[in-house]
Order: C-alpha cells, then sequence, then structure tokens
C-alpha cells in the first residue's frame, strides 16, 4: 500500500517511543510509509510550576488535537493517561496497543514499607501523593516535575530519598530493570494508565479503517471503561483518582478509588459487568461519590 501516514506525537523520549510502536505496528499491518511529526504541548513548554497549579484542560493535546484538525496529521499517538476524559467531538480514539504493565515503581527504596521516617518523596501525581500518605502518614511528599530521565537524575543527585514512576514508561524506556513494582492491592494505578491509544479525525473513514486493523479490543474496553468511570466522577488534575479494568471472557471487572489529597480519606469499590455495557462504569462513579467522605467528594465536582 503506498499510502502515506504522519504521526502526530510530543518529543519526549517516552513520546517517542510509543510513536514508534504505533509506526511499527501500522508498517507491519499495511506496509505503509509512516512520517513521525513531532508537537510542543503546552505540558512540554511550561516546565517550572506543577501542571495543577498551571491549570487549563488539554495541556498534553492542545497542539496534537490543532494539528490534526488542520490536516498536518493523520494521526497522534498519546500515553492514554494523559488525555483528558472528555475530548472534541471531531476526534476519535481509534486504537489503543496492547497494554502494558499496568503497576507503578518504586525507585530509591525496595517497598514502601522500608523508606525512613520522614522519608522525602518526588511526585507530581495526586493520586501517588494520596495513596502514598495514606499508606505512610509519616513521610514528607513533594512536587517533582519533568520526564522519567529528569526525574531519576534528580533522583540520583540526592534530591529526594524516592520516586514513583509507571513501570510502563520505564519498559518502554528500556529500563526494565529499575524499580521495585508496587502492587495494586497497594497502589491501584491511574484511569488509563500503560496504554497507548492513537487517534484520528473522527469523519477519516479510511484512516480510521486503518487504525481499526491494530486495535487491541481487549486494552481497548478496558480503558474505556476506566474513562468513562473518570468522567462520572469529574474532577480535575488535583483529583485523587485510580481505576482499573479487566477483561475476563464477557465480563469487565472495574475497581476504583477516590482519595483526599492527603490519603486520610478513601472510598474504593468494584464492580462486575458485561463488556458490552457503556453504563455501568459511571454507575460505580456515582456510587462511590455517594459514599464518599466529604474531604473527598469536594475534590470531584460531578
Ligand atoms: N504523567 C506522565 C506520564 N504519562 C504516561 C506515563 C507512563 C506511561 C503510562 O502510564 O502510560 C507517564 C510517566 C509516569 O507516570 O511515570
Amino acid at each position: 500500500m503506498d499510502r502515506r501516514l504522519r504521526i502526530g506525537t510530543r518529543g519526549s523520549p517516552l513520546a517517542l517511543a510509543q510513536a514508534g510502536m504505533v509506526a511499527d505496528a501500522l508498517r507491519t499491518a499495511h506496509g505503509c510509509t509512516v512520517e513521525i511529526v513531532t508537537v510542543r504541548t503546552s505540558g512540554d513548554r511550561i516546565q517550572d510550576r506543577p501542571l495543577a497549579e498551571v491549570g487549563g484542560k488539554a495541556l498534553w493535546t492542545k497542539e496534537l488535537d490543532l494539528a490534526l484538525l488542520a490536516g498536518e496529521t493523520d494521526v497522534s499517538v498519546h500515553s492514554m493517561k494523559d488525555v483528558e476524559s472528555e475530548r472534541p467531538p471531531a476526534l476519535c480514539v481509534a486504537a489503543m496497543l496492547p497494554r502494558a504493565d499496568v503497576r507503578d515503581r518504586l525507585l530509591g527504596a525496595p517497598a514502601i514499607e522500608s523508606l525512613d521516617e520522614g522519608a522525602k518523596v518526588g511526585t507530581s501525581s495526586p493520586r501517588r501523593m494520596a495513596q502514598l500518605l495514606r499508606l505512610r502518614p509519616d513521610l514528607r511528599v513533594e512536587t517533582i516535575r519533568g520526564n522519567v530521565g529528569t526525574r531519576m537524575a534528580r533522583l540520583e543527585i540526592g534530591e529526594f530519598d524516592a520516586t514513583l514512576l509507571a513501570a510502563a514508561g520505564l519498559d518502554r524506556l528500556g529500563l526494565a530493570g529499575v524499580g521495585a513494582p508496587i502492587g495494586i492491592e497497594e497502589m491501584l494505578p491511574a484511569p488509563s494508565q500503560a496504554a497507548v491509544g492513537i487517534e484520528c479525525r473522527a469523519d477519516d473513514a479510511e484512516v480510521r479503517a486503518l487504525l481499526l486493523a491494530i486495535n487491541h479490543a481487549a486494552t481497548h474496553a478496558c480503558v474505556s471503561a476506566e474513562r468513562a468511570f473518570a468522567r462520572a466522577v469529574g474532577g480535575t488534575c488535583h483529583s485523587p483518582v485510580a481505576a482499573l479494568a479487566t477483561l475476563r471472557g464477557e465480563e469487565i471487572r472495574l475497581e476504583a478509588e477516590l482519595l483526599s489529597s492527603d490519603g486520610g480519606e478513601q472510598v474504593r469499590g468494584e464492580t462486575v459487568f458485561a463488556a458490552d455495557d457503556v453504563a455501568a462504569s459511571a454507575a460505580l462513579g456515582r456510587a462511590l461519590l455517594d459514599r464518599a467522605p466529604p474531604a473527598v467528594r469536594m475534590l470531584f465536582s460531578a
């Protein structure tokens, strides 16, 4: 096939690795020519402040969306975790790659229990911060920004005693041996963690068909359930939320957790439903909000 596909991606090492995986999948499936187009997003540009403080939506996606809508690219590749749960209706996530290891890994100590009393842990994720403090209220959790490589360098020079990073990102960067995996009973991952999504224009039937051929349906179903849950609870980048869906046969099991910022309050629940039941994830979201203590509910906007 002599079709040429332009893949829009952020320029971080992880984003480029993931775009490369998508390029390989498209070449293998369709024999098409693939071109990688690097797009700088607001999230890449603003490095000196915690993103939760910058506010605004679509920090990692807006410039990629504009390039796609303008026809400068044919698809955008995203870490689905960084993609807001409400998307422009003119775009559609037509495919996802097979999900990688969904766990977080701890760098700097072999386990959360073995961190020294009062150890300084760097993370910029409200979920990781709340979950860590829930397990270890003595820890000093501080904001750290930057991509995976930057964070590892800052740990190396002793700015922090430990940090948490997604196993998926480390593995995709060739850092498979780095860090100790944290079980999902201890830290449930972020909605969409470890999933790479490929988005195109909703009215581009030709590209949609090409993407459908490389879609990993189980990943798409599970990540879509987690995103429906996240949409239902609302919230912002300040809201500590975790959700993990797994598919067994025709059924999805969705486990989810909402926390207060300091981890002092938490609500956790799960539901099992037929994979084609599109309303079940939102129902779990509403149920958790109903039972959430005020310090949790105030962080969500549904
Ligand atoms: N927020 C940044 C981000 N977005 C996606 C990943 C890793 C890969 C993934 O979870 O899909 C990371 C880094 C991290 O959380 O360690």
